[in-house]
């Protein structure tokens, strides 16, 4: 399957100017929720909370139960995760509760004025025109939720995110598991022998997410969310802000011109992870441009 990127997206290069993300959706599949493909059904057995209006007592939340007793998230800023876990169970449509609970920020929407924007050697990127305070929410990355079997033939894998919650769990980053957090209840060895099983597609369907590049020093980091089911392979994925990322203007001495500090993620590519169809390793050059960039995409 070729990737079908909408006509005229990327063929504006050389633009260095602002494009605004609203502009950009008129040519674009804009999609808020998640799609899934024509094979695939989500689970809906499990149980949520029995909590009226919003929940509010973590000791009477089931949801709040499985987060080690406590809510993950404060409701400072309309919602801050207070640190990254392994997955985040929220109240989901099994619940009593409403969308106002706080255990359900990544269910309200993008709060943030962001922009899609031209770098100079990355193609387009994301910024903020809005300070982002460290744990809150920034997007769901969304596309077609499909079998990763199922997308063997693509040429181009740029706009997949594989799901593996598992190596989230690891501690991409250097996270290590904490007490009460529900990874130290799984033998994650045994685990990572598994095949990721699921990936989201955002190559022809996708938010904003789907343009946020990766830096070896990233100002967001990805959280697996649990709500409508629990089986983690197939997890939603939601990027929070790691550090309060502000609106602030940057001098960029190799342009020569002011430029907001661009949002990113770590890929978490192994190196040589990446198999083209005559079997060879495919390699791509970082241009994150962290002091301690580690040189190669994958
Ligand atoms: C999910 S897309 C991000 C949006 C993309 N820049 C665009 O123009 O649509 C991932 C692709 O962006 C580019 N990219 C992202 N981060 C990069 C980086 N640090 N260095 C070089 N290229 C990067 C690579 O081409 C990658 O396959």
């Amino acid at each position: 399957m070729r990737l079908q990127r909408s006509r005229g997206l990327h063929d504006v290069s050389g633009t260095s100017g602002i494009l605004s993300y609203e502009l950009l959706m008129l040519d674009f599949v804009y999609q808020k929720f998640m799609q899934f493909a024509k094979n695939l059904k989500l689970p809906t057995n499990c149980l949520g909370c029995q909590c009226k209006g919003g929940c509010t007592n973590p000791r009477a939340c089931a949801c709040a139960q499985l987060n080690g007793n406590d809510f993950p998230y404060v409701q400072r800023d309309g919602g801050r995760l207070i640190e990254a876990k392994s997955v985040v169970f929220e109240c989901g449509p099994n619940c009593g509760c409403n969308i106002s609970c706080v255990n359900r920020i990544s269910q309200q929407g993008i709060k943030y004025h962001l922009e899609v924007f031209r770098t100079p050697s990355k193609g387009w990127g994301v910024r903020s025109w809005d300070t982002i305070p460290s744990g809150a929410p920034i997007c769901e990355y969304t596309g077609i939720l499909t079998k990763t079997d199922d997308m063997d033939n693509i040429a181009d894998n740029s706009y997949i995110f594989e799901i593996d919650c598992l190596q989230t769990m690891k501690g991409l980053d250097g996270r290590e598991t904490r007490p009460g957090d529900v990874s130290s209840l799984i033998n994650l060895d045994d685990k990572r022998s598994e095949v990721v099983e699921y990936c989201i597609d955002a190559g022809s369907v996708g938010n904003v997410a789907r343009f946020i590049n990766h830096s070896c020093q990233p100002n967001l980091f990805v959280q697996c969310i649990l709500s409508s089911h629990h089986d983690m392979k197939m997890a939603k994925v939601m990027l929070f802000a790691a550090d309060t990322i502000p609106p602030l203007e940057i001098y960029d001495f190799c342009l020569c011109e002011s430029v907001m500090e661009e949002l990113t993620y770590d890929y978490g590519y192994a190196l040589d992870s990446v198999v083209g169809a005559d079997g060879k390793v495919v390699k791509m050059r970082c241009h994150c441009g962290a002091v301690d960039c580690r040189k190669w995409l994958y």
